[in-house]
């Protein structure tokens, strides 16, 4: 008989658990001070090299998630990546969330998913993906839509742009001001996206925000993505710090 587990689901034993079958999801919580988001580059061409990078930037320092963030990429070239980088955020209790993509995120075994306002509304993530898995939400600069997504149950919303972004062209700017009415009354953590780095992060921790998500701002870092991961935890620990 395999092992029954609290919630009444039958799980295979560890040596047959696959892709669909994890029943506990490294969650994303409220943290005390601000933790790092990293964003996956939207193409990544050969698994096994980007794998290294990924291992060195999570070796940097505390990651609380990487989004598998693939754009305009088949399923099978997304499944692909996601079975070579599940293991290595699974070790490191490094939350996987799929963007855009609530089905995938079921498929491939990840944590979460993460919709925009244009891919599908929360309620519907949420029916596919169940209540073990995380969603959050994309609410650009909008007060309404953050509110509207936490009381619906999001597990983060996410605000920006805060800053241009190469990785992202065409977004919808957002003052740092919102982070810190949201930090202020808020108890679901807020994440800021857009154009975020080492050098120009500092006013959004001094803001309260919970998440910084960041992808250029990583992969592009002078000294590389080990570094800037590095380099990120230690802003964050200066700013914790009484
Ligand atoms: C953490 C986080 N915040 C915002 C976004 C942007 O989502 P969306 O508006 O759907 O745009 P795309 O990323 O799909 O181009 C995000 N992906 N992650
Ligand atoms: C997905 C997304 N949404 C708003 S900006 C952005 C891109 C984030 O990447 P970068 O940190 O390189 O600006
Ligand atoms: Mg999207």
């Amino acid at each position: 008989m395999p092992p029954r587990q609290d919630n009444g689901r039958i799980s295979p034993p560890a040596s047959r658990r696959g892709a669909g079958f994890r029943i506990h999801h490294t969650k994303i919580r409220k943290p005390v001070t601000a933790r790092l988001y990293l964003i996956s580059p939207a193409r990544i061409e050969h698994p096994s090299i980007f794998a290294d990078e990924l291992r060195a930037a999570l070796d940097g320092g505390d990651v609380a998630a990487f989004q598998l963030r693939l754009k305009d990429v088949p399923d099978d070239e997304i499944a692909r990546v996601a079975d070579t980088l599940r293991p290595i955020c699974q070790q490191r209790d490094t939350a996987l969330i799929m963007n855009d993509r609530p089905d995938l995120a079921v498929k491939l075994d990840c944590d979460g998913v993460h919709v925009g306002q244009d891919d599908m509304p929360y309620a519907e993530a949420r029916r596919i993906v169940g209540p073990n898995r995380q969603v959050g939400v994309t609410c650009k600069a909008s007060r309404h839509l953050a509110m509207e997504a936490a009381e619906a149950g999001a597990d983060y919303v996410a605000f920006g742009a805060f800053f241009p972004s190469t990785t992202k062209t065409v977004t919808t700017p957002a003052d740092i001001e919102i982070v810190e009415w949201w930090s202020a009354l808020m108890q679901v953590p807020c994440v800021a996206i857009g154009g975020i780095t080492v050098e120009n992060c500092k006013p959004l921790l001094v803001a309260g925000v919970d998440f910084l998500a960041v992808s250029g701002g990583v992969w592009n870092y002078g000294d590389g993505p080990e570094a800037a991961v590095r380099a990120f935890n230690e802003l964050f620990s200066a700013h914790g710090q009484p």
